[in-house]
């Protein structure tokens, strides 16, 4: 055993732990409640914290404190499970469950915060009092001071050390599945920017900014600028300045939306791709839960266009009808599965968004848990959904209509392997239009997208954006 794992594991005598009645901080009870249900049903973070916060009614600084440990933690915990393991010299699967929530947390506590080390680990413990036996507490006490005796690059030089194969160590110092930092690798080499992998690992595991969209025609140009600064990007995005958005988009009835800016500019390639002829059909084919709905709904009313959205499952469908709502006109809003809707609507629509399920690779900053629960066969799965839902969009399309496929992923699988399968399916039919230049032509500065230029992937380390991949086709 190391210097670094002395007096750390159950063996080791532990500090005097603190009284059992000592009441754990409600930041750190409302972080803790959300990572262990997050573990044990699979929630959200992102759904489930805001009303753990507001049933804990805390104040904006210890709202703002559960946040950032419920989501430093979540995303993080890839490598503090690496240290707690060298420290506790076992796997963590051979630790309480909930003994390892209460160490993730702590342990992002003392490397990644400014908590003071005795506040961290006095608090752990007396969390682990609480959400686990009494015997827990002295080997927490002894895991979280041992970490606490060494920096975060101490650590993360350690792990590295036992830690084989590169991108197994990109992986673990990074906290993202293996196989993901393969498929970003690859990813990226497609576009011959192989030499940025850590950085876009990086922008990963930073919390993202909170952007807005204005939509366009529904809200006054000098609304629009006190909102936050202009995004780089999107034409129709700003950064929100502060305070909080839920009372931002009220007070704008709906016309204001938080909305990443490369969903903003996904929506937009397909509704300013050419300019529109009024009485056009438009089609959001997987609209749930409605932002580029809305966007596109915004888009359509100014142009004399008419969308329908659509939505197989009926909550996300009911949350498509909300979107929209800060919209005047009429959306309707259909709940059929789209695979079917070529055979029943062929020929019917002059541009269609497919914004399709996938693994969601592209915005691993605002789902932390995210990377955790896919795997290699979600790819698998997903692209044959894909193709099925390309193929009935294109037989939707009316000849010389529009189709944008988007994902949130940035997985070859999912991105141009799916735009190749369909080049493949569709030969003459199908031709690639020059997605790059349109984008460019959209944003409000010059968005330097790597590949062949018929296709636009867009990343958080370049861009800011969420990882969204676009493709623009028409129909012969
Ligand atoms: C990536 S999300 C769309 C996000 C949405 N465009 C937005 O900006 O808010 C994909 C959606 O497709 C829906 N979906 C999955 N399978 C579908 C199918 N066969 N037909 C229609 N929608 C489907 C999912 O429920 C999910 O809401």
């Amino acid at each position: 055993m190391s210097d670094r794992r002395q007096n750390s594991g159950s063996n080791a005598r532990p500090a005097r732990a603190p009284r059992p009645q000592q009441s754990v901080q409600p930041a750190r009870l409302v972080a803790y409640e959300v990572i262990a249900a997050v573990r044990e049903s699979d929630a959200y973070a992102n759904l489930l914290l805001p009303s753990r916060i507001q049933r804990a009614r805390l104040n904006s600084a210890d709202a703002a404190l559960a946040t950032e440990l419920t989501y430093g933690t979540l995303r993080m915990q890839g490598f503090y499970d690496k240290v707690i393991e060298l420290v506790a010299d076992r796997t963590v699967d051979k630790i309480d469950p909930a003994v390892l929530d209460v160490l993730r947390l702590g342990a992002h506590q003392l490397l990644a915060t400014r908590v003071a080390t005795h506040a961290a680990v006095n608090e752990s413990v007396a969390l682990a009092s609480q959400v686990a036996s009494r015997s827990a507490t002295g080997f927490t006490n002894g895991v979280l001071r041992t970490i606490s005796r060494s920096s975060l690059e101490e650590w993360r030089g350690w792990v590295q050390d036992e830690t084989e194969g590169a991108d197994e160590k990109l992986a673990v110092l990074h906290s993202h599945p293996a196989w993901v930092v393969r498929a970003l690798r690859t990813a990226l080499e497609a576009e011959g920017r192989g030499s940025e992998l850590e950085q876009l690992l990086e922008a990963d595991n930073a919390a993202p900014k909170v952007n807005l969209a204005a939509l366009p025609g529904l809200v006054d140009a000098t609304d629009a600028a006190a909102l936050g600064d202009a995004n780089r990007f999107s034409p129709i995005g700003f950064e929100l300045s502060g305070g909080d958005p839920l009372g931002v988009t009220d007070r704008f009835g709906g016309a204001v939306r938080v909305q990443d800016e490369g969903s903003q500019l996904a929506a937009l390639a397909l509704s300013r791709a050419e300019p529109v002829r009024p009485g056009e059909r438009w089609l959001d084919l997987c609209a749930g839960p409605g932002g580029k709905a809305a966007l596109l709904a915004a888009e359509a009313r100014l142009s004399e266009a008419t969308l329908i959205a659509n939505e197989l499952v009926p909550a996300r469908a009911g949350l498509v009808r909300n979107a929209i709502a800060g919209v005047p006109g009429d959306v309707p809003v259909w709940e059929l599965d789209g695979t079917t809707i070529g055979a029943a609507h062929p020929a019917e629509f002059d541009r269609i968004l497919l914004d399709a399920p996938c693994t969601g690779l592209g915005a691993l900053r605002r789902r932390p848990e995210a990377r955790w629960r896919k795997s290699p066969g979600d790819v698998a799965e997903l692209s044959v959904l894909q193709g099925k839902l390309f193929d009935a969009a294109f037989q939707a399309l009316k000849p010389g209509g529009i189709l944008a496929y988007v994902t949130c992923s940035p997985h070859l699988g999912e991105t141009l392997g799916a735009v190749n399968g369909a080049v493949a399916r569709w030969g003459d039919a199908l031709e690639q239009l020059p997605t790059r230049d349109i984008l460019d032509g959209i944003a409000a500065n010059p968005l330097d997208i790597g590949g062949n230029g018929l296709t636009a992937q867009l990343w958080p380390h370049r861009h800011g954006t969420d990882a969204m991949f676009i493709a623009l086709f028409r129909k012969h």
